[in-house]
């Protein structure tokens, strides 16, 4: 678990985070998000300690970062930066085992460890000896991830680590992240400024604005209930859709029969706006379908106007 306790950092008079108190508990996916600037890096760097707070702590299972040496805090969190900052000149393999390297494991502990992250990242082995050039820039995000994981940390902070990959390859990582965290279950910070990657990714979002913390909760509440005009406003129009990334098909199909059987027909785990795209382009009314085929439901256009 996670404690911020009224963290500020300010930089020549100016405060970059000002008064912010959050607690994470273990096993989340806590999201930054906010504007250019609101001071969500910082917030890492004051997390990892990269930079030190003005005033306040930072507590990692109780106890306050300062008091921590380099070594235990490198050993506890893992960090994706922003881009991959892998190193050039090492292997995929090498890259992953820096800190293992750093903190004198022995050599046959780190091939395994490599072995097992690029598993659990879904990278193939072969790739190991390739050099981080040779990778498409999803790859070299797996590489970021396994590498921050390397020596098991409690907790992991990504800093805009999908921003500059295209949306389809940026879609199949979030859908990664998800799947690591469902297999090792760490406590994840990931600062976006994309909305609807936070809405796809948190477990709870936190709303940044000029170094404040203006609203944390799951992401439902945030989309819902915007606690004031300017978080109504980051929120945006989309507000509707966005709620449906979290959503599957079956969350908004009416189940009576009879089901409108010549209809086009879409699994019941469908993300719920794909299917109201389809809705959206003109199809009246859509079957929906079981696991093995079989029909369940149906969904037109008025099954999401009740949400
Ligand atoms: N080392 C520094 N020295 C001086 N000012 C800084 C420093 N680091 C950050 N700042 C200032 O603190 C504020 C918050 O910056 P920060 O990078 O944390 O914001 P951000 O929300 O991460 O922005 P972005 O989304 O653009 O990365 C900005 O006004 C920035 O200029």
């Amino acid at each position: 678990m996670i404690r911020l306790e009224a963290l500020s950092r300010h930089f020549d008079g100016h405060a970059a985070v000002e008064d912010v108190s959050l607690e994470i508990p273990e096993g989340t996916l806590q999201v930054l998000i906010g504007p250019s600037g609101c001071g969500k890096s910082t917030l890492l760097r004051l997390i990892n300690r990269l930079i030190a707070p003005t005033t306040g702590r930072v507590l990692l299972d109780g106890v306050d970062t300062a008091t921590l040496a380099p070594e235990a805090l490198r050993r506890r969190i893992g960090y994706v930066i922003q881009g991959t900052g892998l190193f050039p000149h090492l292997t995929v393999a090498e890259n992953i085992a820096v800190v293992p390297r750093l903190l004198g494991w022995p050599k046959a502990a780190r091939r395994q460890r490599v072995e097992a992250l690029m598993e659990l990242v879904r990278l193939e082995p072969a790739l190991a000896t390739r050099y981080p050039a040779a990778l498409s820039g999803g790859q070299q995000q797996r590489v970021g991830i396994a590498r921050a994981l390397a020596a098991d940390p409690a907790l992991l902070l990504m800093d805009e680590s999908f921003s500059a990959l295209d949306p389809v390859t940026r879609r199949q990582l979030q859908a990664a992240l998800l799947d690591i965290q469902q297999r090792v279950r760490k406590t994840i910070v990931f600062v976006t400024h994309d909305m609807e990657e936070a809405v796809r990714l948190g477990d709870r979002i936190a709303l940044m604005q000029d170094g404040r913390l203006v609203q944390n909760g799951p992401p439902d509440a945030l989309l819902r209930h915007p606690v004031n005009a300017f978080a109504a406003a980051f929120v945006g129009e989309e507000r509707a859709l966005m709620r449906l990334a979290r959503h599957s098909v079956a969350d908004f199909m009416r189940t009576e029969p009879p089901f409108p059987l010549a209809a086009p027909a879409v699994s019941a785990n469908l993300p719920a706006r794909q299917a109201l795209s389809r809705l959206l382009d003109g199809q009246p009314v859509l079957l929906v379908t079981g696991p093995s085929g079989e029909a369940v439901g149906q969904i037109a256009l008025q099954d999401f106007a009740q949400e």
